[in-house]
C-alpha cells in the first residue's frame, strides 16, 4: 500500500490539497513534555540505538563509511553522493545543535554502525511565521538491510527526540513524491570539466559536437571579472548577515538567520563551504556553494566527482547573471568537474544563459506537522538543505 507510513502522520495529505478552508500553520498542536513518549522506539531484535557523538574520529569515520557505501545515488546508480568528515562535522553541528539528534542503528552482536538519520535545529519563516523546526537529513539504511521497515521507525525515534526539545516542526527534502510536497524543485548542472563528465557518463556528447566544440563551449576565463570580488571573511558577517536577511524576505518559506547562523553556515570552510562577496563602498552581493563530491561507481580512469553546489547567492547591485558566473569561475579554479542548483529562489533567471543544464530527477521539499495550503513555485522557496 503507497504511504502506508505517511498517512499515519502530521503532513500534509493528498486528499487535502486545495482545500483552502483547512487553516494553514500545524497540522497538530504540540504535546505536553510529559506526554512526550519518554523512551525509545522498539527497533527489530538484532538492533539497538545509539547516539552518534560526531566529535570522535572514530564515530565520524564509522558514520561517513555507512553514507560513503549507502547513501543517495542518481537514478541511473552510476553515482553516491560522498560527503566528506569535515562537510558531516559542519553540517551537524550548527549552533543549537542536539547530539541527541544524530541517531544511529547499530547491530547488537557486532556494534557496526547500519543505519543513521540526523536532525539539526533551524528557525525557518513560512509566510509570516518563524518557525523553530528540525531539518532532518542523512536517512540512510545500509544497502542490505532495506525493505525491513527500518525508515518508518527511525523516522518515529527522531521526531521523538525532536519533541523532547519541544520543537513540533520540522523540513526535509527527499527525491521522492511522498505526502505532500510543498515544492517541486528541478535541479540543473553546468559543466566545468566536460571531458571528465563524458568519461563518467555524467554528460554525453551533445549531437553534431565534437569533444574540442564542447570543451571550448564550456571554457570559462581564469579569474573574476567583478572588481572587488573576494572571499568571504568573518569581519563581513554583519555585513552579509544584513544584507542575506533583506534578500530572503521576497520568498514565502525561508531560513530566519542571524549572525551566529550566518558564522556558522557561510563563513568558507575549505572543501567544505565557499563564500565570496562583491565590496565596493559596503558589501553588495554575496554568492556560495558546497562542496559534495560523489562517488563515481565503476569508472576505470575517475573515482570521485568533485561538485559544488550552489547555496545562497544574493546580488544587490552586481547582476545576478555576472556574479554567478564568476561563482563558476573560481569553481573551475578550483578543480570542481561540475556545479549544481536548483531551480529554487531567483537561480532560473541564469541557469540557461550560463549553459546549465536541466538534470534527470527533481528534488521535492517538504514540512512536517505544518499546512501550506498551496504548493510554491521554486522560486518562491528561499530555503537550500545540505
Ligand atoms: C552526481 O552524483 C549524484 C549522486 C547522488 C544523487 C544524484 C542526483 C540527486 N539526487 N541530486 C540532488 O538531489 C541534487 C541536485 C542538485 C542540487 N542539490 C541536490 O541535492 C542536494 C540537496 C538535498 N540533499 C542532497 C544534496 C547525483
Amino acid at each position: 500500500k503507497r504511504h502506508k507510513f505517511w498517512e499515519t502522520q502530521p503532513v500534509g495529505q493528498f486528499k487535502d490539497l486545495g482545500n483552502p478552508s483547512l487553516p494553514e500553520g500545524p497540522i497538530e498542536p504540540p504535546t505536553p513534555l510529559s506526554e512526550v513518549k519518554q523512551e525509545p522506539y522498539n527497533l527489530p531484535v538484532p538492533y539497538e540505538w545509539i547516539t552518534c557523538d560526531m566529535d570522535t574520529e572514530e564515530m565520524c569515520s564509522e558514520v561517513y563509511n555507512l553514507l560513503a557505501n549507502n547513501y543517495v545515488e542518481d537514478d541511473e546508480n552510476m553515482f553516491r553522493f560522498n560527503y566528506s568528515k569535515d562537510f558531516l562535522q559542519w553540517a551537524l553541528r550548527p549552533p543549537g545543535y542536539h547530539t541527541s539528534w544524530h541517531i544511529g542503528v547499530r547491530v547488537k552482536a557486532s556494534k557496526k554502525l547500519v543505519a543513521f538519520i540526523t536532525g539539526v535545529p533551524a528557525r525557518i519563516r513560512a509566510k509570516d511565521a518563524v518557525v523553530n523546526m528540525a531539518e532532518i537529513n542523512f536517512l540512510c539504511v545500509h544497502k542490505k538491510l532495506r525493505s525491513k521497515r527500518l525508515a518508518p521507525v527511525m523516522i518515529k525515534e527522531v521526531t521523538r527526540r525532536v519533541h523532547l526539545e519541544n520543537i513540533w516542526q520540522a523540513a526535509y527534502t527527499a527525491g521522492v513524491v511522498l505526502p505532500t510536497p510543498i515544492s517541486t524543485c528541478q535541479y540543473w548542472h553546468r559543466s566545468l570539466n566536460p571531458k571528465k563528465l563524458i568519461d563518467v557518463g555524467f554528460s554525453r556528447l551533445g549531437a553534431r559536437m565534437t569533444m574540442s566544440r564542447t570543451i571550448k563551449l564550456y571554457k570559462l576565463p581564469d579569474s573574476s571579472i567583478t572588481p572587488g570580488f573576494r572571499k568571504m571573511e568573518l569581519r563581513d558577517v554583519p555585513a552579509v548577515t544584513r544584507l542575506l536577511r533583506g534578500y530572503l524576505k521576497q520568498f514565502i518559506v525561508a531560513p530566519d538567520l542571524d549572525e551566529h547562523d550566518v558564522q556558522h553556515w557561510l563563513l568558507p570552510k575549505e572543501d567544505v563551504i565557499d563564500s565570496f562577496l562583491v565590496e565596493s563602498s559596503g558589501v553588495t552581493d554575496f554568492c556560495s556553494f558546497y562542496t559534495l563530491p560523489s562517488t563515481v561507481i565503476g569508472n576505470q580512469n575517475y573515482s570521485t566527482l568533485k561538485a559544488a553546489y550552489s547555496y545562497y547567492n544574493v546580488s544587490t547591485k552586481t547582476p545576478l547573471l555576472q556574479l554567478m558566473n564568476d561563482a563558476l569561475i573560481v569553481a573551475k579554479k578550483k578543480g570542481y568537474d561540475v556545479f549544481n542548483a536548483l531551480d529554487v529562489m531567483e537561480n532560473e533567471s541564469f541557469l540557461k544563459e550560463l549553459k546549465f543544464g536541466p538534470g534527470d530527477g527533481q528534488l521535492q521539499y517538504y514540512l512536517y506537522n505544518y499546512r501550506l495550503n498551496q504548493a510554491l513555485r521554486p522560486s518562491e522557496l528561499g530555503l537550500v538543505l545540505l
